[in-house]
């Protein structure tokens, strides 16, 4: 069965309320493929907003969970206020929480189980930076990341489970990675999961590419048989761009 697309807009630490009505207006408005699903990821104070003036057929993901279930956590979220929300996906294990707010592999770990057990869809990234590549470590670095996420899961969890793999070099500096590039990683990445997980996951996964996507680079990439769709950062933030992107599956 082919895997459906799965587009997704990471707002970051970017955007408004203006920003929620003109993306939603473009995005609902328009006819979406079938075979393509579309969840934005706006920041935190924004994502009740969103989920009210988006159409339902759009996800609305968080950028950030907590692995606890409620308590003395300053500025954190929990999964039970992003249910409240009617918010059913996140995003997890980003290079940004990884390196800015050191967000280690078990951390990452526990933060994905938690999500998927509570019934919250996770888009879990994984990626290697510039230094690893040119060491020839981005396998290890990356099958690394994915085992902190597949020590914590049974098989069935994967079903609510959507790889983002975004090599840290591509991640808003315009150098995206050559569709080989991205294909490569994206078939070892389906091969750890058939002989670490199992085939039949392996094959239902989507693994989708984030860094420096753009309306322009989309198509070329999509092309690619195990690429499933997109995290896009930057571009998600211009709408028509982002529409663009969603469109790129021909
Ligand atoms: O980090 C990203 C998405 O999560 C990618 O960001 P850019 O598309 O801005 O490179």
């Amino acid at each position: 069965m082919p895997r459906t697309q799965l587009i997704g807009g990471n707002w970051k630490m970017n955007g408004d309320r203006n920003l929620v009505d003109v993306i939603s207006a473009t995005l609902n408005g328009a006819s979406l493929a079938s075979g393509v699903e579309v969840v934005v990821a706006p920041p935190a104070p924004y994502l009740a907003l969103a989920r009210s003036k988006f159409a339902g057929h759009i996800g609305v993901a968080a950028q950030n969970a907590s692995s606890e279930k409620s308590g003395a956590f300053t500025g954190e979220i929990s999964v039970d206020m992003l249910k409240d929300l009617s918010i059913n996906w996140v995003i997890l294990g980003h290079s940004e929480r990884r390196e800015l707010f050191g967000e280690s592999d078990d951390t990452i770990g526990r933060k994905v189980v938690f999500a998927v057990k509570n019934g919250i869809k996770v888009i879990a990234c994984v990626g290697e930076k510039l230094e690893h590549r040119e060491a020839g470590k981005t396998t290890e670095v990356v099958f690394r990341q994915l085992e902190g996420i597949r020590a914590h899961l049974t098989p069935e969890d994967w079903a609510h489970i959507v790889v983002a793999y975004e090599p840290v070099w591509a991640i808003g500096t315009g150098k995206v990675a050559t569709p080989q590039q991205a294909q490569e990683v994206h078939e070892q990445i389906r091969s750890w999961l058939a002989s670490h997980v199992s085939p039949a996951v392996a094959e239902a996964t989507r693994i989708i590419y984030g860094g420096s996507v753009n309306a322009k680079n989309s198509s070329t990439l999509q092309s690619e048989k195990d690429i499933d769709g997109f995290l896009v950062g930057g571009a998600s933030l211009k709408a028509d761009d982002f529409l663009t992107i969603c469109h790129s599956k021909i």
